[in-house]
């Protein structure tokens, strides 16, 4: 099944600048997909498009057959239920513990106080943080932190995971302990979206890439022909 599309997207800034350009591509359930190109390609806006933090200015983007032009208001925050996304920069509360800072999205979201409790300590567990809910960011590694983002991002099930260069801060190591993460979710229902410029981690993770250059797709590369 088809889980995301984009059909001839053009993404114009206020002031000219086309970050996006007659975009079309579509993504299976079930997919880890990497976006790559030079800085200013247009990676974090097709995200963005995604999570509905910026509006295409023509053509269409569909998340599960249904066309994000016609979600708006109260359904923005539904939407983002499905979709989840991860920072470089994590965007944690740093006052708040690892617990709250997962279960925050949840609550906003209605679920249950006692459904709350559960999914994070599950979530938490996956991404090896079980022992750690009660600590504060400030005392987790860098490594930790943005696993904690990570947790935030998948305890709602989203259908559909965007990250923008999740291992940005990170040395090769913990990059490679990051993308096994990602790397674990499709089997759990979430497809991944990663936009990254690091194309020896890209091409290590033997997935398909999408290419762009000057907001236009240069190449979509499928993981045999990576392999090659
Ligand atoms: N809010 C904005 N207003 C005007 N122009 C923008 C805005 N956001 C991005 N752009 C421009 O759109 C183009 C694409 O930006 P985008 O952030 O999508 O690229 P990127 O591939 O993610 O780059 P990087 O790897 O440097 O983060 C760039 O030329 C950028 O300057």
């Amino acid at each position: 099944m088809t889980l995301l599309r984009f059909d001839n997207v053009t993404k114009s800034y206020p002031g000219g600048h086309t970050a996006l350009s007659e975009l079309s591509f579509s993504v299976d359930e079930g997919e880890m997909i990497f976006v790559t190109g030079h800085s200013g390609a247009g990676k974090s806006t097709l995200l963005k498009l995604i999570h509905l933090s910026e509006r295409p200015t023509r053509g269409t983007v569909l998340v599960e057959e249904r066309n994000l032009a016609k979600v708006r208001g109260r359904q923005v925050p539904l939407h983002r239920r499905r979709v989840g996304v991860v920072y470089q920069d994590h965007r944690l509360l740093m006052d708040r513990s690892v617990f709250d800072n997962v279960a925050l999205p949840l609550l906003i979201a209605g679920t249950p106080s006692a459904e709350v409790g559960r999914r994070v300590r599950v979530t938490l567990e996956k991404v090896g943080l079980g022992a750690r809910e009660k600590a504060r960011p400030g005392e987790l590694s860098t490594g930790e932190q943005q696993r904690v983002g990570i947790a935030r991002a998948i305890a709602a099930q989203p259908r559909l995971l965007v990250a923008d260069e999740p291992t940005g801060n990170l040395d090769p190591t913990l990059a490679a302990e990051i993308m096994d993460h990602f790397a674990a979710l499709p089997a759990q229902g979430t497809t991944v979206m990663i936009a990254s410029h690091d194309l020896a981690l890209v091409k290590r993770m033997r997935r398909r890439v999408l290419v762009l250059s000057h907001g236009k797709l240069a190449d979509d590369i499928s993981p045999e022909e990576l392999a090659s």
